[in-house]
Parts: C-alpha cells; sequence; structure tokens
C-alpha cells in the first residue's frame, strides 16, 4: 500500500457528497486532476474549522470541490465566494452547489477574478488561490490589501510537481510559482510555510 492511500484510509472518510461530485468530476470533465480531492480538501475544511473565516475567497472553482470542503466548515453567517473564469464550468459546477447543504452559502462568480474583484468592496479572513499559476504574484498583490490582519492566504501547487528546485525547468509557469514563492518568503508583512502536501501548498498569514 503506498503512504498516500495509508493517509487516505487513516483521515475522516469523505462526505458520500463530495464522493459522487470527485467521480462526475472525473467521468464528465477534461483535467479532473485539477480537483482537490479527499486530502487537500480535508485540510483545507480543518483550516476553515480551526480559523472560523467569516468571509472566504478561492479563485479557481472548477468543478467546486474545494468550495464545498471548505463551506462545510464556515461559521454561522459565513460565506465562501469563489471565481471561476471559464464560463463553460458552470453547467457542471453550479448544480453540484445547488444540490448541496450549503448552497447559500456560497456565491458563485463567472469572470476573470483580476478584473472583478478590484470593482468590489469585499474584504475575506482567507483566501484560497488556484487559479493561472503564471498569475499567482497578480492574485497576491490584488488580495493580501483585501484581507483581514490574521487572515490566511492559501496558495496551490507551489511546488509544481518538484519542478521550482529543479534548474533544468524553464517554462513560464514554473518560474511564475518560483517568483511567488520567493516574493512571499521575502515579504515583511506576512509568515509563510510550505506544506509539501500533493503538489505543496503555501500557507500565508498576514501579520
Ligand atoms: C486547479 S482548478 C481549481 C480547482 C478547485 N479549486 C479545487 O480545488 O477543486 C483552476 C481553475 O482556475 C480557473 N481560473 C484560472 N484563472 C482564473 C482567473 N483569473 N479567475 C478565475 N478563475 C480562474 C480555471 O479555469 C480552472 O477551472
Amino acid at each position: 500500500m503506498s503512504l498516500d492511500d495509508y493517509i487516505l484510509q487513516h483521515i475522516t472518510p469523505e462526505d458520500p457528497y463530495l464522493h459522487d461530485l470527485y467521480r462526475a468530476t472525473n467521468l464528465e470533465l477534461l483535467r479532473p486532476r485539477m480537483a482537490s480531492g479527499h486530502l487537500q480538501g480535508s485540510l483545507l475544511r480543518m483550516l476553515v474549522n480551526i480559523a472560523q473565516p467569516k468571509h472566504i475567497l478561492e479563485v479557481g472553482t472548477f468543478s467546486g470541490y474545494a468550495t464545498l470542503c471548505m463551506a462545510a466548515a464556515l461559521p454561522e453567517g459565513g460565506r465562501i465566494t469563489t471565481f471561476e473564469i471559464n464560463d463553460e464550468q458552470e453547467e457542471f459546477t453550479r448544480p453540484w452547489f445547488d444540490g448541496s447543504p450549503y448552497a447559500d452559502r456560497i456565491e458563485f462568480v463567472i469572470g476573470d477574478v483580476l478584473d472583478i474583484l478590484p470593482t468590489r468592496n469585499d474584504t475575506f479572513d482567507m483566501a484560497y488561490v488556484d487559479g493561472n499559476k503564471r498569475q499567482y504574484i497578480d492574485y497576491y498583490d490584488l488580495i493580501l490589501p483585501r484581507l483581514t490582519s490574521g487572515g490566511l492566504f492559501i496558495a496551490d501547487n507551489t511546488l509544481w510537481n518538484g519542478n521550482v528546485n529543479d534548474p533544468a525547468h524553464h517554462d513560464a509557469q514554473t518560474q511564475a510559482i518560483r517568483d511567488f514563492n520567493d516574493r512571499v518568503a521575502n515579504d515583511p508583512q506576512v509568515e509563510t510555510i510550505i506544506l509539501p502536501i500533493r503538489d505543496g501548498l503555501t500557507l500565508v498569514r498576514k501579520k
């Protein structure tokens, strides 16, 4: 048995609704590996349970798996605003939100977060960033001023399949992730840790 399988057998079991969503994601969507899945979804839910944010931002909804994991742990009156740039995704994802017990906590916005967020007056206590890897620094610059003090900025894929520390990789996505990692590590406004879970998850806490 692989260590990943062992871990999955020794964490709280996946909610049946999320299990069905993950299965539908794999059967019906291209690039289903983009969905967070049970291990990372469980960590996100745990972080929301601990931090109890009133308002969460997600960049990159895709099938809504991570959205629903986080929505499940929101405190009373809490909400999550999730942005998805691909309008073709709405037909799949919106019914999964509407059919869940958390529909009234989820605001699903179709459009580019970099265009829309500047037109709104939101503040957030937590942000989960999982969009275009080349835009991570842009997301950071946009979101950090809108994050409350003590708020958590979470960025996915920050080890990029182990490419970040391999000088043989020069592609734009790898370089953009490296630039983001350098930037947050040197930003005195925050404290930062990278968890080597899945494809690397960076937790950035605004001081
Ligand atoms: C890795 S998937 C998200 C997976 C989802 N967060 C989860 O954990 O299950 C990335 C998604 O980000 C979307 N995306 C990319 N750039 C974006 C942007 N600027 N604004 C909003 N969504 C974006 C893509 O269309 C894609 O569906």
